[in-house]
């Protein structure tokens, strides 16, 4: 028979050809082949109709479809809470309190303007009968982990301070007081009744006999100062990308260095403004403050314009020209520069100085120029006189929070121009991205027992729902309940949103004319109508995050290979996203049995994820530091928000089906080879099935146009050696040695896996198995939640038990590894020798996308990691997108096909469907 691709080696697609033959003539392989969806064409085609509705769910595999996971790295763990075994341990095992239901707790800051509320919920995890736990289990040598005692999500959210009754219903519609648990939370109040709640602001005195009446509870009032603090202490130790400068409409995340914090000073600009020296956790001094704050700016504004809000009065500010208003150096020195004193003729001499001279009245002056004579007026001084405090102190930083900044450009990079006027370039202001959330966020963890403080930066995850692009944490009505209404709200949003639905053309960062008199243009030509949208996400804290131990350079580790900073880059993966949407939608619909009630939600999610992209065309930076593995992740967020849990279900059965079907064909032809031979085949094998990709663009159109045969052949073809990037004469050295020596094995292997079917079936397990001949252990690396067709960790203890029906290395090693407890008698060579085998095992990654931070990783990968001294990441997403410059402390091996043309080019100098296949001994 004909090889695939004339090579001398594999013929797997004769096999695939004679399966694709018994359809003719055999209906019980009929029945296979339909099923495992060899001719994917018509399939797909069917799937569109929505044809098979009942059928894509019945061929779901029990395992993924009977998670009860909502979407993110945190369901990953949370269990019940209770000390376990002995308390003295150095790391005792902790589990979560015994409660069968969500737990609520909430802080408050009422502020002159605005409530402040953040609170924190979380979910009991599920039970589920996961078959790796063994494999857990040898791995961590029965070591047990810690938990801290928190884990769940804290939510922000605002409302106005005039409006009290809807957070107050707010509150009480989501229960919040009463999952006030007092034996968990305050043990000195042991019912309901006397329930306390922590509040800061002046609004905790002047309301707390309202809380009362409302709601039955207390107030325990916290100093302000204090909350501040201990608010900007945590989230600039715990959250990555919290402190940012903004420069000329430029926004850049500030890498904090946590043992490097302090002292800095804190200036807090609410109605007034406090400047605090921090010199550690609750160690702070209020050195000074000024009365001219946001309540200054509101207050005269609101007097000189008759605006109706404060985000109104910002708004006016956009289009405003200050010239008209302000004295300029320019206006006293006849259009001159005053250089000997280093002023040039744009610089604002006196603010409102021209009112003076002018004949004008105030009706005279438009309400937009005097709001922009106000913010710039008002910010140079908090600006200036913050930079004269930390010259005060010698203190290099400066953190601006509080409402009045509002994420607004303009007015930070007016702070900004001042801090760096001043200090010759010398300081640097910095704003928070939760700048209003300090005293709500210091409340809260002034609760004992919270465990908050604790926790370290790779434990959290910060999530951007649905109403992130829209509301930014504002709170709209009352709160939602079920999907249903979460869709409902989304249909009726994209009426209020279509500005931002609609993706928004990007521009090069404007300038905001600083130091000149253009008007300000860092946001375009509009802000939206709400200002204050500030897009904090919401925060998921959890405990069994850890960093991955093998990485050479954390704290210098950036996962993300491509900037999205750069604005081509980020149009044209915008556009890539944009396009491949209508199709994963109707995978996702199909996936969910094409009912009306999927389409909805198919609908619902398209328009969530566009309105996502959309906000960060515009503010590329609104969500944090933004990769593509960001968005790519994003977009599965998006999905399980909308209850997609594996749009590609059905899709990756079939495609494992039909590969576990000619595994043991090419297991027998690899056994027929020399070592060297196969070893070669084996890494051939691993690029050319990375092809089966339902991520990439181009693939899903080769998926269009023809059979899985015809691909993988395509795919065998484009095999040959050298491959762009090639380092497999040194890997293969290291595994086979030269000149007649025998290099030691590996002890350990990760192998981060990618695709389901063929990828992981004919391409990474029998890499796997080679290793596990030559004694070293293999870990199996899969994602712990479903993310386009990359299989998942729940799965592969299936696929490799249905491996291992045909190969007895497998076999052995799964059993060794407790993949496999029962002893299989159906074994190809029915010999049950008791050889001591080394261990194959499957552990989760800790993740749900298909590239993979690796500053977050589970803590079982971490564990499996300690003894390991070879990593292979294996796929574009984990390879490539990123990790690709990480550099680790073990041997890796990064092998991936390019199946994006400007990748490709950009990132080998190739072209698409090049391999890539990197060896790095250890750094
Ligand atoms: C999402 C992916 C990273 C998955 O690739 P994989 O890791 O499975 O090799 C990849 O399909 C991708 O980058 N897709 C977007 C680009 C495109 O459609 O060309
Ligand atoms: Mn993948």
């Amino acid at each position: 028979m004909a090889g695939l691709t004339g090579h001398p080696v594999l013929e797997i697609g004769d096999k695939f050809e004679e399966l694709q033959n018994n359809i003719i003539n055999n209906n019980k392989n009929k029945e296979v082949i339909d099923k495992a969806g060899l001719v994917l064409k018509g399939e797909e085609n069917s799937n569109n109709n929505n044809n098979n509705q009942g059928g894509e769910r019945d061929m779901a595999p029990p395992t993924s479809n009977s998670l009860h996971r909502s979407g993110s790295r945190p369901q990953l763990d949370l269990s019940k809470a209770a000390i376990q075994g002995n308390s003295e341990e150095r790391d005792p095992t902790i589990l979560l309190p015994n409660q069968s239901d969500d737990i609520s707790h909430f802080a408050l800051d009422i502020g002159g303007s605005l409530i402040k509320l953040v609170y924190f919920s979380r979910h009991e995890g599920q039970s589920i009968d996961d078959k790796r736990k063994r494999t857990v289990k040898e791995i961590s040598n029965g070591s047990r982990r810690s938990y801290p005692i928190l884990g769940g999500r804290l939510h922000f959210v605002k409302f106005e301070t005039s409006k009290l009754n809807e957070c107050l219903d707010f509150i009480s519609s989501k229960q919040l007081h009463n999952g006030i648990d007092s034996h968990y939370w305050n043990s000195e109040s042991p019912n309901k009744e006397n329930a306390v709640i922590k509040a800061t602001g002046g609004g905790a005195y002047k309301f707390a006999d309202l809380f009362k009446e409302r709601l039955g509870v207390s107030i325990d009032k916290e100093d302000e100062m204090d909350c501040l603090v201990a608010g900007a202490n945590f989230l600039l130790k715990a959250i990555r990308h919290e402190a940012f400068t903004h420069m000329e409409g430029h926004k850049e995340f500030v890498q904090i260095d946590h043992n490097d914090l302090f002292p800095y000073l804190l200036v807090n600009v609410g109605s007034g403004v406090s400047m605090i020296k921090v010199d550690g956790d609750g160690k702070f001094q209020r050195v000074s403050g000024t009365n001219v704050g946001g309540g200054t700016y509101w207050g005269l504004g609101r007097l000189l314009t008759k605006c109706n809000s404060f985000d109104e009065l910002l708004e006016l500010s956009q289009r405003g020209d200050n010239r008209t208003i302000d004295m300029l150096v320019g206006d006293i020195y006849g259009g001159m520069d005053y250089s000997k004193i280093g002023l040039s003729a744009s610089t604002i001499a006196s603010s409102f100085g021209k009112a003076i001279s002018d004949k004008k009245e105030l009706e005279d002056h438009r309400p937009e120029d005097i709001s922009l004579s106000l913010l710039r007026m008002i910010s140079y001084n908090i600006g200036q006189i913050s930079y004269l405090n930390a010259l005060r102190f010698g203190l290099k930083r400066i953190f601006f929070g509080g409402f009045f900044i509002r994420g607004h450009a303009y007015t930070m990079d007016t702070i900004s121009f001042a801090v760096h006027f001043w200090s010759q370039g010398q300081a640097q202001a910095m704003f928070l991205r939760h700048e209003g959330f300090l005293g709500a966020l210091g409340a809260f963890m002034s609760y004992e027992k919270l465990g908050l403080d604790d926790l370290m930066v790779h434990q959290l995850v910060e999530r951007f729902p649905m109403g992130a692009p829209y509301t930014g944490g504002k709170i709209h009505g009352p709160p939602l309940g079920n999907l249903n209404e979460k869709i409902s709200w989304m249909e009726k949003f994209v009426l209020k949103g279509t500005e931002i639905t609609a993706p928004v053309p990007m521009a090069p960062p404007g300038t905001t004319g600083l130091g000149g008199f253009e008007v300000p243009s860092s946001k375009g030509g509009t802000l939206r109508s709400d200002a204050s949208a500030l897009n904090v996400g919401v925060l998921h804290l959890v405990p069994t995050l850890e960093v991955f131990p093998l990485l050479a350079n954390p704290k210098m580790y950036e996962p993300n290979t491509i900037d999205l900073s750069d604005h081509c880059e980020l149009e044209y993966w915008f556009t890539v996203l944009s396009e491949h949407l209508p199709d994963l939608v109707d995978k996702a619909v199909a996936s969910e049995g094409g009912t009306d009630d999927a389409k909805r939600r198919g609908d619902a999610f398209a328009r969530a994820f566009s309105a996502h992209l959309a906000r960060l065309m515009e503010e590329p930076a609104a969500y944090g530091k933004l990769g593509l593995a960001n968005l790519l992740e994003l977009r599965e967020e998006c999905l399980r928000e909308f209850q997609f849990l594996d749009a590609y279900r059905s899709i990756k059965q079939r495609e494992n089906e039909v590969s576990l079907a000619v595994l043991p064909d090419l297991l027998m032809e690899l056994d027929r080879m020399d070592e060297e031979a196969r070893l070669l085949t084996l890494i051939e094998g691993v690029l050319a099935a990375n092809i089966f990709d339902w991520g990439s663009r181009a693939c899903v159109d080769l998926y269009h146009k023809g059979t899985i045969i015809d691909i993988y052949r395509m795919s065998r073809n484009k095999m040959q050696r050298p491959w762009r990037v090639d380092d497999f004469d040194l890997f293969r050295e290291r595994m086979l040695g030269s000149e007649g020596k025998k290099p030691r094995p590996h002890k350990r292997a990760l192998l981060f896996v990618d695709n389901s079917g063929a990828d992981v079936v004919l391409g990474m397990l029998p890499l796997a198995r080679e290793l596990l001949r030559r004694g070293t252990e293999v870990v199996l690396v899969a994602n712990s939640l479903p993310a386009l067709n990359d299989v998942t960790a729940m799965e592969l203890p299936d696929i490799v038990a249905e491996a291992a029906k045909h190969c007895d290395i497998l076999r052995r090693a799964a059993e060794a590894g407790g993949l496999l407890v029962d002893a299989m008698t159906n074994t190809l060579d029915g010999s049950k020798e008791n050889c001591s085998s080394v261990p194959l095992m499957v552990v989760e990654n800790g993740c749900g996308s298909p590239c993979i931070d690796l500053r977050q990783v589970s803590s079982e990968l971490a564990s499996a990691a300690k003894h390991a001294d070879l990593i292979i990441l294996e796929g574009m997403g984990r390879a490539l997108h990123t990790n690709f410059n990480a550099r680790f402390k073990c041997e890796a091996l990064k092998l991936a096909m390019v199946k994006n043309q400007r990748l490709a080019e950009k990132l080998i100098k190739g072209e698409i469907y090049d391999c890539v296949c990197r060896y790095e001994p250890a750094s």
